[in-house]
């Protein structure tokens, strides 16, 4: 997913950057990266590793600045290498410029061919510095940002929400879909665009709304400034945003996650009723989903595993060994609460089966009779190409096997995902504005060899002549 933030203040603006990515961090555990601009020079560092490893006071001190962007990443194209660790930062047409962006583009190998037949080098692998060379190719002709972004909608496909700074102004936009989120934020001096509500209460400020699909918007000292760019015929809001990868305190495009997790736990409870002792969440991410199944079935909800807080997300790391591994480590019984007992184990989703596996069998060794496994998404039958790394059928438990199967392959007394009806409902977005292709196998944009129910993108005729500055103004 990764998690991308771009901040204008009255002065410095690292520690804000800082406390922005530590409120984001669940978005990517891989890298962390802090660009800042001071008027007169780009400060940067960066490096792998969590946002606390990646920075002290001392560096952030050395980052000095009133505008500036941060990323955490979790890499979908290019590998984990320190090249592909963002922001990026360039010079261009006598400015300094970066760039961090969350999502993944569907046509990089495309693109990045097309530049480098005109001689374009590369030095990242990533699809994020393609979206670099869209705009710095539109600058270069136009030298409006506008319309580098409106290059970027009709060139690039895939998910993108981006923070691209110019020196004094940062500049955010979203696909016109809105695939992966993207919100706006009034600080004490000044403002942020952030993937996450959190990072703005993170700051003490005021969420102002989301950047709308197809927008582009401009933060600079004198203030907001934004223009459609793109619009489209629906759009195709990550479902999994809501499911897993957020953050439960999030509010993304007007929805409560926290409430939308519970309401999908509620509907777990009536499509699929059990007697049972207990409900018990699998931490952190079942949480929410847990406390609705236990509102409608009047199952006392107790947590029977602990998480260590130490641990991060399992789901995100890069390989099925580390997976494992820190599955052991994670999640520990309280017995007390599971011997002789029928619980009720809910979870936001079961993708290569890892957790779930482990966690039932953890908690039959602790002594209980019977698990009943819940599960807040519907199967995940097809591979995410926009922005989570779910890349192959073959890794995915629930492809091409019956719920039967499943079951057993994660030892469950009995099993039960959510209905795609009942996910729509709690999320309460018409389909058409959602993404369900890891779902449905059906997709909101063309992908070569899948199905697709793409949507249709008009954008605004012509160049521009709007309320945002020139580029090279
Ligand atoms: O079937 P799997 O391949 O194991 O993947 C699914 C699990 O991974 C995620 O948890 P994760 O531990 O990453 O994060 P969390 O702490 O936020 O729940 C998700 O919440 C499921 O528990
Ligand atoms: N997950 C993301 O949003 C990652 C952004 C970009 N595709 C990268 O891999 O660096
Ligand atoms: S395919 Fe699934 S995970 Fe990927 S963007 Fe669509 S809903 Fe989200
Ligand atoms: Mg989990």
């Amino acid at each position: 997913m990764c998690g991308i933030v771009g901040i204008i203040g009255a002065g410095d603006v690292s520690i804000p950057i800082y406390y922005a990515l530590y409120a984001l961090q669940h978005r990517g555990q891989e890298s962390a990266g802090i660009t800042t601009f001071d008027g007169k020079t780009l400060f940067k560092h960066k490096g792998p590793g969590l946002v606390a490893e990646v920075f002290d006071e001392d560096i952030l001190h050395e980052l000095k600045g009133f505008s500036g962007l941060g990323h955490v990443r979790y890499p979908t194209t290019g590998e984990k290498i320190a090249e592909n660790i963002q922001p990026f930062t360039f010079r261009f047409m006598g400015r300094f410029c970066a760039i961090a962006h969350n999502g993944n583009l569907t046509n990089t190998e495309k693109l990045r061919e097309e530049f480098e037949k005109r001689g374009q080098i590369f030095s990242t692998t990533t699809d994020t510095e393609v979206i670099g060379n869209v705009i710095a190719d539109e600058l270069r002709k136009s030298g409006r940002m506008e319309d580098a972004v409106l290059a970027c909608m009709k060139r690039l496909e895939g998910s993108y929400s981006v923070v691209f700074l110019s020196e004094d102004k940062v500049y955010a936009f979203r696909d016109p879909l809105g695939i992966r989120p993207l919100c706006i934020g009034k600080t004490k001096d000044g403002y942020i665009v952030c993937s996450e509500s959190v990072a703005v209460d993170a700051l003490n400020g005021t969420l102002i709304r989301d950047v709308r699909p197809g927008e582009l918007v401009c933060i600079s000292k004198k203030g907001l400034e934004s223009v459609q760019i793109a619009e489209s015929s629906g759009h195709a809001h990550c479902v999994f945003e809501y499911i897993y990868f957020a953050r439960a305190d999030s509010v993304i495009d007007g929805r409560l996650v926290y409430d939308v997790r519970r309401k999908i736990g509620q509907a777990l409870y009536l499509e699929a009723p059990v007697k049972a002792d207990l409900v018990s969440p699998v931490p952190d991410s079942g949480i929410a989903h847990a406390t609705g199944y236990s509102e409608s079935s009047g199952i006392p909800y107790r947590e029977g595993l602990i998480k260590n807080r130490y641990m991060g997300r399992t789901f995100i790391m890069p390989t099925q060994e580390d997976r494992e591994n820190a599955v052991r480590i994670k999640l520990n019984p309280v017995k007390g609460h599971i011997k002789d007992k029928s619980i009720v184990i809910v979870d936001d989703s079961i993708v290569r089966g890892t957790t779930s596996k482990r966690i039932i069998n953890i908690l039959k060794d602790a002594g209980a009779e019977e698990v009943h496994m819940r599960v807040g998404s519907p199967p995940i039958k097809a591979p995410c190409y926009l922005g989570v790394d779910m890349p192959t059928r073959e890794e995915l438990i629930a492809s091409g096997k019956s719920n039967e199967e499943v079951k057993e392959g994660i030892d469950a007394t009995s099993l039960h995902h959510v209905s795609v009806e009942s996910l729509i409902d709690a999320i309460g977005m018409p389909a058409d504005d959602l993404c369900l292709g890891c779902l449905t196998g059906v997709y909101p944009l063309w992908i070569k060899g899948e199905k697709a129910c793409p949507r249709y993108t008009d954008f605004i005729k012509g160049s521009y002549q709007t309320n945002i500055k020139e580029f090279d103004e």
